[in-house]
């Protein structure tokens, strides 16, 4: 049994704190499996959700970049400035003393004045010395032009005596005069350079945006040459249910006459949801690939953009386009990033900009009277946040979910992704598609794409089935790390993988183990992977259960073999504690807390009066559920020790197991799963 001895390992960081310990990574991510576990999928390392594309991504460089542009403007401007001003004052004439003055005034040297309340500025007739009065920072040398402060206690009669010397004593600044035909040419030369920076600025903007006043504006806006790259229907596969749905739209466009005749309105929008990579934007070419009517695209984002009004201006330049050639297609991208419920916190860009925009399509959408033949598509991953002026009648009325393909629609994604690939003839394509669930359209035109350019490296003519499966495995596990691992680190990371896959085989009804791994990747130290042979679109609670345990299991077989507790779990037990926080406050399995909803994606359940007694015996359900998974990943692998080091062992020697070899080596039948459509809980609406 564990006997945890916090003595020999007392400055090990809490796995809290482990990821900043870069000597200490993440031991393995736990078995994956379809997304509503909040899992990582393991096809999607970096699965931001696209929504943040359109904000972020896109949006923020070209913003920045004229924001700097007009920093950097501005410092060129004050520099300018700056530069004219201090050569005036360089050139200013020396203040000298007053005394000096006077004596200068007595001498008849002084030739005129002009002075303004007790400051006067002058010019001598000719050059005198200028005095020294021991300071360092005033200038020697000799001086013509001057200026002095007259005291106010002078007691004497300056302007008799100027006069008695001959100075004359004008009105007018003697120096300013002599500047004044610099200082209008700078000035003009400064205007010059204010005006030429701003016309030059707002050409630029006009270019980036699109259209200012009509600088540049016919750039973006335009259809797809009809010889352009043609995608049609043949294209799209695995979501055939989807392609029936727009089959329509395609009818109408081809033959719009067909439609007007009997007076039926055409569909006007069309918003295609549905998760990143799903082949909303490829439906969308296809189907104006299809009709053979011209496909005018923008992105939402980059309207929001543009300086207030540039943004509806470009819609209505968009769809005037369009209507001169129609029959045709508009296709809006990430619409939700305009497209957001008015108020809403989230909503970027200006919020003039947004609803301008968002009333310009829909202004545009009102207008059509049916007779135009523009067809308007939009794509957004994010419908639940969409403004509901959007999903009225007559605009887009018509929402297709298109959803990630499965088994039978994969298999036939990778072959149209493999059409130009020459395969081997052990290419099984059938058995990729059966290893992927979850996997999106784009996933797998990146996996036949990553395994054609394995055998080009390679310098093969073939791409075999083992480019397929190796770059599966980079795909699912991450890139292998070349670090040198200690003996006792590495044999630690196999009884940790070890346990993980043990636990996977033990349990009825898990998803099987595919492949074990201690290779260093990423920031993990080891790999387990498991998925289920089909599809899920539900678990059971004991599937679930057995996934906790599962993913505990790496942590139990550490605390098993070493008696103590590493840092190496750190996503293993977010992971379980993420499964079983859903189960207790989305999906109902607690006794305690019933079936009710108590936790929300995006909602603080506070808010909605999820009160807090209710929260902590939430917390204390999660807690139950996970010491339970624990100490039975514990007993099981006490109960199982043999096969544990059998598996470690061999892990050892070879690096990395896969599927057949690590049931052999346990001794473990390979389960048949059974299907859970229908039976298991419902999760499929999240
Ligand atoms: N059903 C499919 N059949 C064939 N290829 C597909 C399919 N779905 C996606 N793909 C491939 O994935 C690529 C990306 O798909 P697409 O850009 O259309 O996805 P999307 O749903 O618009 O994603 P995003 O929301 O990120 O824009 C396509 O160019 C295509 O190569
Ligand atoms: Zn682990």
């Amino acid at each position: 049994m564990t006997d945890p001895q916090p003595s020999q390992q007392a400055e090990v960081p809490t796995p809290e704190r482990s990821s900043d310990e870069p000597h200490r990574p993440v031991r393995s991510q736990a078995p994956s499996g379809p997304p509503p576990l909040d899992s990582p999928r393991p096809w999607r390392t970096e699965g931001l959700p696209k929504e943040s594309k359109g904000q972020n991504g896109k949006k923020e460089p070209k913003k920045s970049r004229l924001w700097q542009f007009w920093v950097i403007a501005g410092i060129a401007l004050l520099g300018l400035w700056g530069l004219l001003t201090w050569q005036d004052a360089s050139n200013a004439p020396p203040t000298i003393p007053y005394t000096e003055f006077i004596s200068q005034v007595e001498a008849g040297n002084v030739k005129e004045i002009y002075a303004q309340g007790d400051t006067i500025q002058g010019e001598l007739t000719n050059e005198a010395k200028l005095p020294d009065d021991g300071d360092d920072s005033t200038e020697e040398g000799n001086y013509t032009q001057f200026t002095t402060e007259r005291p106010t206690f002078a007691q004497d009669n300056l302007l008799s005596d100027l006069q008695a010397h001959g100075a004359v004593v004008r009105a007018t600044p003697v120096v300013e005069q002599r500047g004044a035909v610099a200082n209008l040419i700078s000035s003009l030369v400064l205007w010059g350079l204010l005006i030429g920076v701003s016309i030059w600025a707002f050409r630029k903007i006009a270019k980036a945006g699109g259209g200012l006043g009509g600088f540049g504006m016919q750039r973006e806006v335009k259809p797809i040459e009809k010889t352009a790259v043609r995608v049609n229907f043949s294209d799209v596969a695995g979501i055939d249910e989807v392609k029936e749905q727009v089959d329509e739209i395609v009818d109408f466009l081809k033959s719009p006459d067909k439609y007007r005749k009997v007076g039926a309105r055409a569909p006007r929008g069309v918003l295609l949801e549905g998760q990143p990579g799903t082949g909303k934007t490829l439906l969308a070419r296809a189907t104006a690939g299809e009709a053979d009517v011209p496909f005018f695209s923008a992105s939402a984002s980059e309207f929001i953009e543009m300086i207030v009004g540039v943004g509806a201006q470009r819609v209505r330049q968009l769809f005037d386009e369009a209507k001169k050639v129609a029959p045709a297609i508009v296709f809006i991208d990430e619409i939700d990033a305009i497209g957001r419920a008015r108020g809403s916190s989230r909503a970027s860009g200006s919020n003039d900009e947004r609803e301008q925009t968002l009333n310009q399509i829909l202004t545009e959408m009102d207008g059509f009277d049916g007779t135009e033949g523009v067809v308007v598509m939009a794509a957004t991953n994010r419908s639940d946040v969409l403004d509901p002026a959007l999903t009225r009648p007559g605009r887009f009325d018509r929402v297709i979910t298109v959803s990630p393909p499965d088994q039978i629609g994969r298999e036939k994604i990778l072959k149209v992704h493999t059409r130009q690939i020459p395969l081997a003839t052990d290419v099984n394509l059938k058995a990729l598609a059966q290893t992927t669930p979850g996997a999106t359209g784009a996933d797998l035109a990146n996996l036949a794409n990553e395994a054609a350019l394995r055998a080009a490296r390679r310098n093969d003519t073939l791409v075999y089935q083992a480019d397929f499966t190796n770059a599966l495995e980079q795909i699912q596990l991450g890139v292998a790390r070349s670090v040198l691992i200690p003996e006792d680190e590495k044999r630690r990371t196999a009884y940790h993988e070890g346990g993980h896959a043990l636990l996977g085989m033990l349990q009825k009804g898990a998803d099987p183990v595919r492949k074990v791994s201690i290779i260093p990747r990423g920031q993990a130290l080891g790999v387990t992977l498991s998925t289920p042979d089909t599809d899920r679109y539900g678990y059971d609670e004991q599937y679930l259960l057995g996934r906790i345990v599962g993913a505990l299991g790496g942590m139990a077989a550490e605390a098993a073999v070493y008696g103590v507790v590493t840092t190496g779990a750190e996503s293993d037990l977010r992971s379980a504690t993420s499964i079983a926080r859903q189960m207790v406050g989305k999906w109902g399995m607690s006794a305690k807390v019933g079936p009710m909803t108590v936790l929300f994606d995006d909602v603080n359940p506070r808010e909605l009066g999820i009160s807090d007694e209710t929260l902590s015996v939430v917390d204390a359900e999660v807690r139950a559920i996970i010491t339970k998974c624990h100490a039975k990943a514990v007993e099981l692998l006490n109960e199982n020790r043999d096969k544990l080091d059998a598996i470690a062992n061999e892990l050892l020697i070879k690096e990395t197991l896969d599927e057949a070899e690590v049931y052999k080596i346990a001794g473990i039948e390979r389960p048949v799963q059974d299907d859970f459509h229908s039976e298991s809980v419902g999760t499929s609406a999240d």
